[in-house]
């Protein structure tokens, strides 16, 4: 018997100790291994994930995995040995699968993915469940989501609480359901349904899936795997399709976004941290400014159920933000994106002004005015826009760049955005800057301070094509306040005027050099944010990137973009550009990132190089 017995030390099976001792997961050690599971047995009994009970004639598999019992390999594991014993044992009439704590499973455990994978995997025991002779029944609460829903679609039986969810998340991490759940919830819930579910992600309530049929409270659903679609078949292409998925690109951008939109919450400051910070009350608001971007903040304060004060300086602009305010009201309760009685509400918490008194008392003032430099996402959006317009002077059109850039995956191009939030703005600002430097600029003006200066967008303000709100900007709209842009061809001709009053070739440009120019340029930019100390991990500009611009979630963030093209790529066309654009400082290379470049560092190793000496 003795010589059966595998001894986990460091001899292996060549121990010979003969006293052994067994601990969970079927691990057996000597006793002069005691000394060490004496500290380790704790870690050791903490990857039981999965507790077994035997309740009358109920086995209990109870995944107690905190805090959202993903399907990590240790309940994997865990779950196989409970319903393999469940089988096993006589006195066991039914079994019942659930979670501890605040959720049924809701998913695989995602930190896994990027690690080699480790038997058993989902479907296997998934199988097991449904072969499984004693009724399997999924007892569902919190969030039963991506696989922890597809292990409920092979339980015989699903039962819930009214206020638990389901759902199939996995296109949000760029991916699709791969333990079955493609093939199982059309047959269940139907293929619209399924459709739905699968392609949205959304997340339905129990009361919703009981009518789709996907939770069963009182008939047995076992799903056969001989039904009219060849299961087996079905199974093997949606493995092989999760398989492509989990290698791309783009559901390592989005696991990435899901993990550093958690990791940005974990703030730490001088002065406290986000556990010790308490929120403080808002209780009335004011919002400078009835243009398009300040309309929006008050709409969002509204339908927060914030009163809110509008100020404006000019009359004619406080009522036509008012008429935009009431107007994007109405449409939101139209569909349903705030309910009637928050739409009722909102005229009574909106106070239009044109006196700053009445802002004295307030909590908050929302600042909509791009300060100088900027601190991050404008610090960092400059460049972007500034290399947008001198792309156009050097021979784009402001159409292509948008095409280009929406084609990258910008939702909305950046003269689109320029004529959103208005010629004028961007006018002024510069302005401001000139006013600061006692400079006067001219549409001949090439240079301000040493750096290049491009008049382009002065032109059009002088023109009165300040965007959308007059009508015309960058593109021409369908009227005053229209949304349809539509490519204009005096725009071509006052950027052509303007290149040949100023002796400029020029040049086709390509997509290439337009996303390169666009992006690189306020990537640069983002490492020296971080060696700056202004964001304490690439994390944090990608979250404002994905929030503020809503940068494509499948490219993880610009940071993490960086990343996946590669360090000494992006630092070599940084430079390739400051050699050719000496007088634009945004392309003086970063000194982070020529270290992190030089030395291929991983992303999670960066924030090491930031400050200090290594730098
Ligand atoms: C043959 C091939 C076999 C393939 C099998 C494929 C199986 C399947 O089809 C694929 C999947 O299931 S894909 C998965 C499908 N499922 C999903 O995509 C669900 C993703 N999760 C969620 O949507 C939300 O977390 C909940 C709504 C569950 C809870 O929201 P809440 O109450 O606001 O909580 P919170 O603040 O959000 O999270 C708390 C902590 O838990 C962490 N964490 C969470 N989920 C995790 C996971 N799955 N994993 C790891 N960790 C996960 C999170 O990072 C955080 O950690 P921190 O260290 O404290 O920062």
């Amino acid at each position: 018997m003795r010589s059966k017995v595998v001894c986990n030390c460091r001899l292996g099976s060549k121990c010979r100790t003969g006293v052994f001792i067994s601990v969970p997961l079927r691990s057996t050690f000597c006793v002069g291994t005691s000394y060490i599971l004496a500290v380790k047995v704790s870690y050791i009994v903490a990857v039981i994930m999965v507790d077994y009970k035997v309740q009358g004639s109920f086995a209990i598999l109870e995944v107690n995995n905190p805090p959202v019992n993903a399907l990590s390999h240790a309940v994997r594991s865990g779950l196989n040995d409970g319903i393999e014993k469940a089988s096993r044992d006589r006195n066991v009439k039914a079994v019942i699968v659930c979670g501890k704590g605040a959720t049924f499973p809701a998913g695989a455990d995602i930190r896994e993915f990027s690690k080699p994978k480790k038997e058993p995997w989902l479907p296997e025991i998934g199988h097991k469940m449904e072969k499984c002779e004693k009724p399997v029944i999924a007892a569902i609460h919190g969030t039963c989501l991506g696989g922890g829903l597809e292990i409920a679609l092979f339980c015989h039986y699903r039962i819930a609480l009214k206020t638990a969810r389901v759902g199939f998340p996995e296109v949000q991490l760029g991916l699709l359901p791969g333990a079955a759940g493609t093939q199982r919830l059309p047959r269940v819930a139907g293929l619209q349904v399924a459709m739905d579910m699968i392609s949205s992600g959304r997340h339905v309530l129990a009361t919703e899936a009981k009518k789709y049929g996907i939770i069963d409270e009182l008939c047995l659903k076992a799903v056969k795997a001989s039904v009219d679609f060849p299961y087996e078949k079905g199974l093997e292409m949606e493995t092989e399709f999760f398989k492509q998925l989990l290698g791309s690109g783009q559901s390592k951008a989005q696991q990435y976004a899901f993990f550093a939109e958690r990791t940005i919450a974990r703030w730490e400051m001088p002065n406290g941290n986000y556990r010790t910070a308490v929120a403080k009350p808002v209780k009335s608001t004011a919002v400078i400014g009835a243009g398009t971007m300040g309309s929006g903040i008050v709409v969002c304060l509204l339908s927060a159920g914030i009163p809110v004060y509008l100020m404006e300086q000019n009359e004619k602009f406080l009522n036509n933000g008012l008429k935009m305010i009431k107007s994007i009201m109405e449409g939101s309760v139209k569909l349903g994106k705030v309910s009637p009685e928050v739409g009722r509400k909102a005229a009574t918490l909106l106070k239009p002004t044109m006196n700053y008194n009445d802002l004295k008392d307030v909590d908050l003032i929302p600042v909509l005015v791009k300060t100088c430099r900027g601190f991050l996402a404008n610090r960092m959006h400059g460049p972007f826009g500034t290399e947008g317009t001198f792309l156009v002077e050097e021979g784009a059109l402001p159409s292509q760049v948008d095409r280009v850039m929406e084609d990258f995956g910008l939702p909305i191009g950046p003269f689109k955005v320029r004529d959103l939030s208005g010629v004028d703005i961007a006018y002024k600002i510069k302005q401001e800057v000139a006013k600061l430097l006692g400079i006067k600029t001219t549409l001949q003006t090439r240079f301000m301070n040493g750096e290049r200066y491009c008049a382009l967008n002065d032109r059009l303000f002088h023109l009165g094509r300040l965007g959308r709100k007059t009508g015309k900007g960058y593109y021409k709209y369908e009227k005053a306040g229209g949304k349809i842009a539509t490519e204009d061809s005096d725009v071509t001709d006052i950027i052509e005027k303007h290149c040949k009053e100023l002796g400029i070739q020029r040049r086709q440009i390509s997509s290439q050099e337009i996303v390169e120019r666009m992006m690189y340029s306020c990537i640069n930019e983002g490492f020296k944010i971080l060696e700056d100390g202004i964001a304490v991990r690439p994390e944090d500009i990608d979250v404002c990137y994905l929030y503020g611009f809503s940068f494509p979630r499948y490219l993880g963030g610009p940071m993490f973009y960086a990343n996946q093209i590669g360090l000494q790529r992006v630092y070599e066309r940084i430079c390739y550009y400051h050699e050719n654009f000496p007088y634009s400082p945004h392309w003086v290379p970063s000194r982070l990132l020529r270290k992190l470049a030089a030395k291929s560092v991983p992303m999670n190793e960066w924030m090491a190089y930031a400050t200090g000496s290594k730098l």
